[in-house]
């Protein structure tokens, strides 16, 4: 038996239709047109790659993009500054810094600087701690990726064991308060971990998040469960060449799992769609209106 692929690049387009009725309705209703920033400090060339997605998609939806690309000795203060501006523009409802930033930057303070409610990845503590409490926030995207993706499987996740290996405040962390709220039994395992493949073949429901290419392994997963990979690493091949792979040895853990999301076309795709409902989110409370 062979598991079932989770068509990540299948559900992304789904949900960007919905999010692009949502924007018409915006615009036909309240005369709204959702404005979506995007600030590139340095050149990164992955970055870049995302960077110009987002934009496409963002159009593609009937949002206005407005892309930031600041070269990479851009001072802290200036980044700041530009942040503050486009706290303050009405034409500007939601607002992404790109992750990492160069080193002489203080991620936190630029962070701490996004207004809350523009916060569309919802890395501010406010929406950390709003998420962490049950209050309305605004969730980071990846973690809504992945829930999303393992509903496909489990319209239920009440009472599941999921296993989350990897502990970040932009994945780890807000995914398993995502899962505690969908009543999964959630353990948080990471690098310090003891036995971790052991801790892994508990999970009814694996979530893969530590950065490292094809760490977990085939034999590190339960017959039947549902493994949802969030890595993104490049690794060259034979050919001189590079190649995109998950968290997860795939070929592995194909033979294994009840379901699985590939690499690329799992999570990867579900982030940004994520991201473009946030921003129509953001919008719709930015003006009062209720949640669609
Ligand atoms: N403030 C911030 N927010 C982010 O959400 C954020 C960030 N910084 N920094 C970088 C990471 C990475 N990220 C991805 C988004 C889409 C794909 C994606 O669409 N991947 C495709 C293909 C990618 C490819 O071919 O290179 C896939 O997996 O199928 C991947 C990675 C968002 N990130
Ligand atoms: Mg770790």
């Amino acid at each position: 038996m062979t598991a079932r692929i989770i068509d990540g690049k299948a559900t992304a387009a789904s949900l960007r239709e919905d999010v692009a009725a949502a924007v018409a309705r915006l615009k036909s209703e309240h005369g709204i047109t959702p404005g979506l920033a995007v600030v590139l400090v340095g050149e990164d060339p992955a970055s870049a790659v995302y960077v110009r997605n987002k934009g496409r998609q963002t159009v593609e939806a009937g949002m206005n993009s407005y892309e930031h690309k600041l070269d990479a000795g851009t001072s802290q203060d200036e980044l700041l500054d530009l942040v503050a501006k486009l706290n303050a523009d009405p034409a500007v409802n939601g607002i992404l810094v790109q992750l990492p930033l160069p080193g002489h930057i203080d991620t936190s303070a630029v962070i701490a600087t996004i207004d809350p409610a523009k916060d569309v990845d919802g890395f501010h503590v406010v929406n950390a701690g709003r998420l962490a409490t049950g209050l309305p926030a605004l969730v980071p995207c990846t973690p809504v990726g992945c829930v999303i993706l393992a509903r496909q499987v489990h319209s239920d996740l009440s009472g599941m064991e999921a296993v989350v290996v990897g502990r970040s405040n932009i994945v780890g962390k807000p995914v398993a308060q995502l899962l505690l709220n969908e009543n999964c039994t959630v353990t948080i395992a990471h690098s310090r971990t003891r036995d971790l493949p052991e801790v892994c073949r508990r999970a009814d429901l694996l979530i893969a998040a530590v950065g490292r290419p094809e760490m977990i392994r085939g034999d590190w997963i339960r017959p039947g469960a549902t493994v949802i990979d969030v890595g993104i690493n490049r690794i060259p091949t034979d050919e001189g060449k590079t190649r995109l792979v998950g968290d997860v040895a795939f070929d592995e853990a194909v033979e294994v799992a009840g379901a699985i999301t590939p690499v690329p076309g799992g999570v990867g795709p579900m982030t940004i769609a994520c991201l473009l409902r946030s921003t129509v989110e953001a919008t719709r409370r930015q003006n009062g209106l209720e949640p669609v």
